[in-house]
């Protein structure tokens, strides 16, 4: 049956089958809000069982996700957001309207949301949930073969792709990093919280302690520099790559002393053409080792220093999927506290796509920065806990180094205040 013929059968049903004007009338608004993915806080709450902790699926720095299940058996991830945001509930559900209509294999289905009294985000449940717990956690990581590694890397890029180019209203993630890849039952893998602070956009006054990105994960121009484009989602899909690939997390690595992190260790193996030796060896006897290492280069192409000499996801996708063909050689990655030189020649269609708000927002955000304070970054493993901020005056900018036990705020943060003053709100690419 289509779509519409559906509809006309939903709304078609409750004329033929109750009879009182009442019970219509509730049918009828039962499926209005069924068409618009309005969800009733009373379902959610029973679908979770009051919120019970045994279904608590995790903690994030928007705030809790539950377990839940519907009852006509659908299982869902309800996301709780906490209540610090002013947001009214008009524009919390224009938005998460906006965001119900991403659709796509590799981003994580939004079934829809509840605006009152508190502010739920319903998602598909995903089976095998985060890769961050498969990668880092689990005890049973032998599981994601080779080939699941290479499909996810692939599935993710087609995502990101996706939801740089393609999408109504293309984004940038600002946030993609292992927790935020989930793997359905067939290992597909799904990108998670995309868009959330469109839901969620920070008063002013919160500004310099909104969540801005994930340690290890953000690019150098973002961090030091407040430069957000699509570039920066790049940057932080390549991380992803190589913690695939090596099993080991870029912002807690401690394998090599004379490198400071997974990015410089793969690169300085890459220039000696060991770069086969951060492969993990689990992997060994299922790796496809030309595959290994094209994706190796790819990933290490994705975190170069320079934003303008990243690939796009477009050129990602063509790179992981054509049979043979050399690839580019990379540069030297970057990291905050790294300096990085623009390249000089006329930047490429692909690179400035995208780049809203960078050069304004340079000058004012952190000049004091980007002559390069590097507290709290170089040297990620002796850091992983570091949270940085920058005031909302954009004055003290970066080298404030500090853990804070908020959950919200344990993750190292970097808040763009005057570039950004929603904080981690997705930018809409410009045309
Ligand atoms: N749709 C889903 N299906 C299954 N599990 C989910 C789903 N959404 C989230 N989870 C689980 O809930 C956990 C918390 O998710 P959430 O996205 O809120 O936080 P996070 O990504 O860990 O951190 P942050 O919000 O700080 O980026 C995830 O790690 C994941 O394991």
């Amino acid at each position: 049956m289509t779509k519409s013929n559906s509809f006309f059968h939903n709304l078609v049903k409750p004329f033929k089958f109750n009879p009182t004007k009442e019970t219509q009338e509730e049918e009828l608004e039962k499926i209005a809000a069924q068409e618009q993915k309005i969800f009733s806080f009373q379902t959610l709450v029973a679908a979770t069982k009051k919120f019970h902790p045994d279904n608590k699926l995790g903690q994030g720095g928007y705030g809790p996700v539950f377990k839940g299940k519907l009852e006509d058996g659908r299982e869902i991830a309800v996301k709780k957001l906490s209540q610090s945001s002013s947001q009214g509930k008009k524009e919390f559900i224009n938005e998460a309207k906006l965001l119900a209509r991403v659709q796509h294999r590799n981003v994580v289905n939004l079934l829809g949301f509840c605006g009152n009294p508190e502010k739920l985000l319903v998602y598909e449940y995903i089976v095998h949930e985060s890769l961050d717990k498969l990668l880092f956690k689990s005890a049973n990581r032998e599981i994601l073969d080779w080939k699941r590694r290479y499909d996810i890397i692939l599935g993710v890029a087609r995502g990101l792709l996706y939801l740089h180019e393609d999408s109504h209203d293309r984004i940038i993630h600002r946030d993609i990093k292992a927790s935020n890849i989930l793997l359905d039952d067939k290992w597909i893998p799904k990108i998670a919280d995309f868009g959330m602070a469109r839901l969620y956009p920070e008063d002013q006054s919160h500004v310099n302690t909104r969540v801005a990105g994930t340690n290890g994960y953000m690019a150098p121009e973002y961090v030091m520099h407040g430069n957000l484009s699509v570039k920066a989602d790049v940057y932080s899909f390549g991380v992803v790559v190589l913690e695939l690939i090596s099993g080991q997390k870029n912002s807690a690595f401690n394998l090599d002393p004379e490198c400071q992190n997974l990015l410089d260790w793969a690169y300085k193996l890459y220039k000696k053409g060991k770069s086969l030796e951060i492969l993990e060896s689990s992997l060994a006897s299922s790796a496809d080792l030309d595959q290994v290492s094209a994706c190796i280069q790819i990933g290490l192409l994705c975190t170069q220093s320079d934003p303008q000499q990243r690939p796009t996801m477009r050129r990602v996708v063509v790179m992981l999927t054509r049979k043979s063909g050399a690839l580019d050689e990379p540069s030297r990655p970057g990291y905050p506290g790294t300096r990085y030189r623009r390249s000089r020649g006329p930047a490429t269609s692909s690179s400035t796509a995208g780049t809203s708000g960078a050069s304004s927002s340079q000058s004012s955000t952190i000049t004091t920065v980007a002559t390069g304070s590097t507290s709290g970054f170089v040297g990620s493993h002796s850091h992983s806990s570091t949270t940085t901020t920058a005031a909302a005056t954009g004055t003290a900018a970066l080298g404030g180094s500090r853990s804070v036990p908020d959950r919200k705020l344990e993750r190292p943060v970097f808040v763009c205040s005057t570039s950004d003053p929603h904080g981690k709100r997705p930018m809409k690419i410009q045309d």
